[in-house]
């Protein structure tokens, strides 16, 4: 494993006397411990991309802030949760960065963890999908449909000829799956069209991307765009989810590179997340572009703390 900035002495938190009353703090190991299939948390402890994409740096501390949240948060699962460190950006070599993490996912899944990874920028999501691929092509002979389904306000499609950043992870992936022969099916959902440039929604159309603006996702409009979901889903054999912290409206998640003014509630974003997970097809997920210094009240470490429980309730 290339992750090794490992502080299992963020796992504290709360202790109830009564029995059957555990938190993750109390319940959570470290990957060199593990006897059997569990959640395996890892951290991409690295903002390079959201520099490069002229952002605001502070996402490499969000690793340990998420996990601070998380430590707290009752436990609901059977089976176990690991963690598995962290994997940085050294000497501010993004790419390699990448290639480190996507080795460890590869790993992790191959013992047959359900990996979670802790963003970081969204270029997380280049080195997590490496991760999936190369997995992939070393157990099926058959071309892999990995379905990707993001929640953001941004397509994170920007050409990424010239830089390599948190804009451009999916675009890097397109490339990567034309250069396979491996279809290219992404789902972004909460996306903001004031925030996204003509030649971005152009670029969705033209590589066939399920898009659904945020505000578009309604109370009322909730159960069809979770069918839209559902027969995205339908063409995958696998799953990966990469929820950016940004699609949430700023006043649940202040603490981002850049904040929405609109976004999409964590109400409306939960339900969709739950069909994501009962589909059965979910392998991997990551959650990108928290930056602590931007945070009010740990709001958005508990967002994303929150949401990593509900990616793992049933486990
Ligand atoms: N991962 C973030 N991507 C956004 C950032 C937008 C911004 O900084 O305003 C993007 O490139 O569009
Ligand atoms: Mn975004
Ligand atoms: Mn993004």
């Amino acid at each position: 494993m290339n992750a090794d900035r490992m502080n299992m002495g963020v796992w504290t938190g709360r202790i109830d006397p009564e029995p059957d009353s555990l938190r993750w703090h109390q319940v959570i190991r470290p990957l060199d411990a593990a006897d059997s299939p569990g959640v395996a948390l890892i951290g991409f402890a690295c903002d390079e991309g959201v520099r490069h994409n002229q952002g605001r740096p502070g996402a490499v501390t969000a690793p340990a802030a998420i996990r601070k949240a998380l430590a707290s948060l009752a436990w609901h699962r059977e089976s176990p949760a690991y963690d598995a460190g962290d994997v940085a950006c050294d000497n501010g070599d993004l790419d390699a960065a990448q290639a480190r993490l996507a080795a460890d996912v590869a790993v992790l899944l191959a013992a047959g963890h359900f990996p979670v990874v802790l963003g970081g920028g969204h270029e997380v999501a280049y080195g997590s999908w490496q991760g999936l691929a190369a997995y992939l092509a070393g157990t099926t002979a058959d071309i892999p449909r990995i379905g990707i389904i993001n929640f953001d306000a941004h397509f994170d499609l920007r050409d990424p000829t010239h830089v390599h950043s948190s804009g451009t992870p999916f675009a890097q992936i397109a490339h990567a799956c034309a250069d396979r022969g491996w279809p290219f099916r992404y789902a972004c959902l909460g996306v903001s069209r004031a925030a996204n440039t003509r030649a971005l929604f152009r670029r969705a159309a033209d590589l066939d991307v399920l898009v659904r603006e945020d505000r578009d996702i309604t109370p009322l409009s909730l159960e069809r765009i979770g069918e839209d979901l559902d027969a995205f889903i339908a063409t995958c054999d696998h799953v990966y989810l990469t929820i950016d912290l940004d699609v949430l409206p700023a006043g649940e998640a202040p603490g981002v590179s850049a904040p929405a003014p609109h976004g999409v509630p964590l109400a409306l974003l939960e339900p969709l997340i739950e069909r994501v997970r009962k589909s059965g097809k979910l392998r991997l997920a990551d959650l990108a572009e928290h930056n602590p210094e931007f945070d009010i009240d740990n709001r958005t470490a508990r967002v994303a703390a929150r949401l990593i429980h509900l990616l793992t309730l049933n486990g």
